[in-house]
């Protein structure tokens, strides 16, 4: 934005001129003129009247060429999903005007005559488009277009009335308003938006309406030289810029209706990585810019949470993959307390994808150190991990990408700096049979992937378990008491595993890998809720309706399990968006079928 103090107005004589030279010596025709203002009055004008809102527009066309910018702007407002309806009572017959015309009629829309104008404009229209006269303008308006001109006033009588009335939106000039002098008597209309073009005219300066653009990016440096102009500078590729004040932002205003298809339960992949798979290639084909940024929120030991954006550097059944420094502010966190949120927006398909996980990278280096310092050799390292353990290379490239990217080799994973003391005499030996390291490792797996939570079904409340069964660590989960692991201790993989098989045949590799997927078969299923807004599916809940689930969660899930917050009654209303619980994984999705989850039955 720049200072409007600074921006050169011009004279009517001066505006004249340059349109002179820019259609004499400078080698430019009308047509191309005409089609650039009225493209950047429609660009100004969808800026900021969304065609959601305000899409029933009159474009009021007088008999020069700001009338002919009007009939453009109505056809690029057609095609940015506006409805517009043109009164033009002075029709041009050259070819330029019987053209722009003709291309109007063909895109069927509607011409209609000062007579049929309807009486109660206010109704009829979101937006008056003012496109009667430019800087050509002298004197006083002569019929049809003072009767025209004095109907634009009388809405701001409405205005006062505080009763919604159409916006106006002039082009280059307030039609009626003296080119230099502006509205001189106060009694002319009064535009909202005013679009400047080429430059704004002395009158501009009267404007005193709340949106302000300048449009016609086509002046070359030889007109800004000559005339020596200071125009501000139109940002990317746009076709417009705001000048003068900086808009007024109502933010409790801001908000989009968004539109979505139908979505139902059904569609709803059982298995929740799958299901992101698939949304994280439609948002690719999309061509949403950067579907992999995601918002990861952390917490450390004091509590208060910190989000940045991030970029996913990969995902598989085994959860979601980020590089960091070890020396960051989120990874300082994540070593204090292992819980992280990840959310992705996926702006144009009404989608946002939110997860919690546990912290898999610092499981991980443990078991590399714990491998390293058994087999006293980094390959070795790697061996045992890969064939006992069973992680994939995926995993390992990126767990060990930022040490690379440090300039480390692996062999330094032997002493990350994650590495609590303490823990390390317990977990130094991995053999894929009792190892605790395996047993971290597994416990976290379960947790990110089963998408339940082991408070859920003792008494139906949801949100994080209470203290003392957190389940952080293995106290609770030996003693059973993290209903996380126990669900997947009750598998087969994990009894496999438990009972030393795993370490053989491959078989912790399932444990490992293919746990989340083999729980799906039978213990965990995707269920549904209930009926389709997040009170029915609570209800449905409260009631128990939901039979012996131990309890996945409709919208109305409070991670945390606390009262809902007022926040989130309103998201109940108007559910948009995905949701999750303390440790596990869910998608709540859209307007129609806001909650799927999983859940357990009962043993
Ligand atoms: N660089 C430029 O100069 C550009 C100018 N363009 C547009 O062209 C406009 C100027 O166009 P024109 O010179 O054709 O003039 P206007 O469109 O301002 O209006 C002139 C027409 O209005 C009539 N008129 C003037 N005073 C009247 C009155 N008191 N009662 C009734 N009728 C009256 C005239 O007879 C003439 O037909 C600009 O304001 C702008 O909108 C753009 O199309 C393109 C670029
Ligand atoms: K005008």
């Amino acid at each position: 934005m720049q200072n409007p103090e600074s921006i050169s107005y011009l004279t009517q004589r001066e505006a004249a001129e340059i349109d002179e030279t820019l259609m004499g010596p400078l080698g430019f025709s009308v047509d191309q003129l005409m089609e650039l203002a009225g493209l950047s009055v429609a660009a100004s004008i969808a800026e900021v009247y969304k065609s959601s809102e305000y899409s029933r527009v009159l474009a009021i066309c007088g008999p020069g060429n700001n009338g002919g910018d009007g009939l453009v702007a109505a056809r690029h407002l057609y095609h940015f999903g506006y409805k517009p309806v043109i009164c033009y009572p002075k029709r041009t017959p050259k070819p330029l005007y019987t053209g722009l015309v003709t291309q109007l009629e063909s895109l069927s829309v509607p011409f209609i005559s000062v007579e049929d104008l309807p009486l109660n404009l206010l109704e009829e229209f979101d937006i008056i488009v003012d496109a009667i006269f430019g800087f050509s303008y002298h004197g006083s308006p002569r019929p049809p277009f003072d009767g025209l001109i004095q109907m634009l006033i009388s809405l701001r009588n409405y205005d006062q009335t505080c009763q919604k009335s159409p916006v106006i939106v002039s082009v280059d000039i307030p039609s009626g308003w003296h080119v230099e002098e502006g509205d001189a008597g106060g009694e002319g209309i009064r535009p909202d938006m005013l679009v400047s073009l080429t430059a704004p005219k002395l009158c501009a300066k009267k404007f005193s309406g709340p949106h302000h653009f300048l449009g016609g990016r086509f002046v070359p440096p030889f007109i800004a030289e000559q005339y020596k102009l200071h125009l501000p500078s139109y940002p990317g590729t746009s076709m417009c810029v705001r000048i003068g004040k900086p808009q007024k932002i109502d933010v409790s205003a801001l908000r989009e209706n968004y539109i979505s298809p139908e979505f139902l339960e059904e569609q709803v992949d059982s298995d929740p990585i799958d299901q992101f798979r698939k949304w994280f290639e439609e948002a690719v084909a999309a061509g949403s810019k950067e579907p992999n940024a995601m918002a990861l929120s952390t917490a450390g030991k004091n509590g208060k949470p910190s989000s940045r954006m991030v970029l996913l550097k990969g995902f598989d059944e085994n959860g979601f993959v980020w590089y960091t420094n070890y020396e960051s502010q989120k990874a300082h966190e994540l070593s204090e307390n292992p819980h992280a949120s990840l959310l992705f927006y996926w702006d144009g398909l009404n989608r946002q994808n939110v997860s919690d996980l546990r912290r898999l990278m610092e499981e991980q280096m443990r078991l590399l150190t714990a491998a390293a310092t058994a087999e006293g050799s980094r390959s070795g390292a790697a061996r045992v991990r890969e064939k006992e353990v069973g992680l994939d290379r995926g995993i390992t490239r990126d767990v060990t990408g930022p040490m690379e990217e440090e300039g480390r080799d692996l062999g330094e994973l032997a002493e990350p700096r994650v590495f609590r003391e303490g823990e390390r005499g317990k977990r130094r030996v991995v053999d894929g049979r009792e190892s605790l390291v395996g047993e971290e490792i597994a416990r976290a797996r379960v947790r990110i992937a089963n998408g339940n939570h082991s408070d859920l079904n003792r008494d139906g409340r949801i949100g994080r378990p209470r203290d003392g069964e957190t389940g952080d660590g293995e106290r609770s989960f030996r003693e059973g008491r993290c209903g996380d692991f126990r669900a997947g201790g009750a598998s087969e993989d994990a009894r496999d595993w438990r009972n030393g098989r795993s370490g053989e045949e491959g078989r912790g590799t399932r444990t490992v890998n293919g746990g989340p997927r083999s729980r799906m078969d039978g213990r965990y299923e995707g269920v549904r809720l209930g009926g389709n807004t997040g009170r029915e599916n609570r209800r449905r809940w409260e009631e128990n309706e939901a039979g012996d689930s131990m309890g996945f969660i409709g919208n109305y899930g409070e991670p945390g399990g606390e009262e809902l917050s007022p926040v989130r009654r309103k998201q109940l209303d108007y559910p948009l968006f995905s949701g999750i619980d303390s440790d596990g994984w869910l998608f709540m999705m859209n307007h129609f079928f806001p909650s799927i989850g999983f859940r357990r039955r009962r043993n």
